[in-house]
């Protein structure tokens, strides 16, 4: 357990959120509000029947109650609202920067159109209390044509995201599948990234790496089966984004103390905490460095190092994140006994 002095510091660190999932940030409460405004109806009778779904036993599980719960969004609004509330909890956790992903093909399977997804996401960002971006995630369950398809409805919004990401249903559905299209997203000049290594394999994240180039890793943690890959992510200083709770949750850690985060950091790795689904998993950013550093011996320089990666790996422009970097030196400069 963390002494209640570390525990100020990490809270009011400044910090950058790179994996969170904005369908994943709709709480229970705002999933029935606009369960109601839309007249959806739902398979569950209130906020507690819908949080007692929430005992998730791999991703899987959890992806069928979190399609579920995107099904209430129809409207601009909708998207908006939800982005809005995300952004506002961010702030409150001392996010300054958040690069925010979302899955459009969720919400063009059932029909709502993919302007309506992107332009409210879109306005919330722009008008949000922090800073943020937006990565658009192909669904790797569905087919590589599908997302190529997603891509194309992509191109009159191009100004609205920095790049692309794949999320999803992991095992069996490998990094190669969708060569072609992170290729033309390269082409568009675009930033990379996938999940690789939440549930699926090491060799997954080596193809996530050379097959489709990505900058980031989303999760990664399997990385540490590979000593070889383990060498290579931290000689490339390739930025894995570790969700401590999600890992939980979603049982790829039995418990928080069995997490490798610290065995990745002190492999020299470029690790980031994050929130991944929050509404869904038990808490915002905050909550998840709290739990990590309860459970694990991790210190001030741990943190530190936590938050400077965080912005080290942002998809920012140089002067902007050596002004970030300059904000977290400056921090510890000031509570540092
Ligand atoms: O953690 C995740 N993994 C894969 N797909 C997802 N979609 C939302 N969260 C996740
Ligand atoms: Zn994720």
């Amino acid at each position: 357990m963390m002494n209640e002095q570390l525990r100020g510091i990490v809270r009011g660190m400044p910090k950058a959120e790179l994996h969170i999932h904005i369908e994943g940030s709709l709480e229970p409460e705002l999933i029935f509000e606009l369960a109601q405004r839309n007249a959806v109806q739902l398979a569950y009778q209130s906020v507690e029947e819908l949080r007692a779904a929430y005992a998730f036993t791999d991703l899987q599980s959890f992806l069928d109650v979190y399609y579920a719960g995107a099904s209430v969004l129809l409207h601009e609004q909708d998207f908006y609202d939800m982005t809005m509330a995300y952004l506002r909890r961010a702030a409150a956790d001392n996010v300054r920067h958040a690069e925010i992903f979302f899955d459009p093909q969720t919400h063009t399977g059932r029909g709502v159109p993919f302007e309506t997804v992107i332009n409210g996401i879109h306005r919330a960002c722009a008008e949000g209390p922090i800073s943020a971006t937006l990565i658009m995630c192909f669904l790797r369950h569905l087919s590589e044509e599908a997302a190529l398809q997603t891509l194309e409805m992509a191109r009159p919004h191009l100004d609205k995201i920095i790049g692309v990401g794949l999320d999803s249903s992991e095992v069996g559905h490998p990094p190669e599948k969708f060569a072609r299209v992170f290729a033309q997203a390269r082409e568009l000049g675009l930033h990379l990234v996938a999940h690789a290594g939440e549930e699926g394999p090491p060799a997954y994240i080596h193809s996530a790496l050379d097959v489709l180039h990505v900058e980031r890793i989303d999760h990664g943690v399997r990385a540490i089966e590979d000593a070889e890959l383990t060498a290579r992510l931290a000689r490339e200083q390739m930025a894995l984004t570790v969700c401590p709770l999600s890992n939980i949750k979603l049982c790829v850690f039995g418990r928080m103390d069995e997490h490798n985060l610290l065995r990745l950091l002190d492999a020299g790795l470029a690790v980031t905490i994050n929130s991944d689904d929050p509404a869904y998993f038990g808490g915002y950013m905050n909550a998840n460095f709290e739990a990590a550093f309860d459970a694990l011996p991790l210190g001030l320089s741990h943190a530190q190092r936590l938050a400077r990666n965080s912005f080290a790996a942002a998809f920012l422009d140089d002067a902007t994140k050596q002004r970030y970097l300059g904000e977290v030196d400056a921090y510890f400069r000031e509570v540092m006994p």
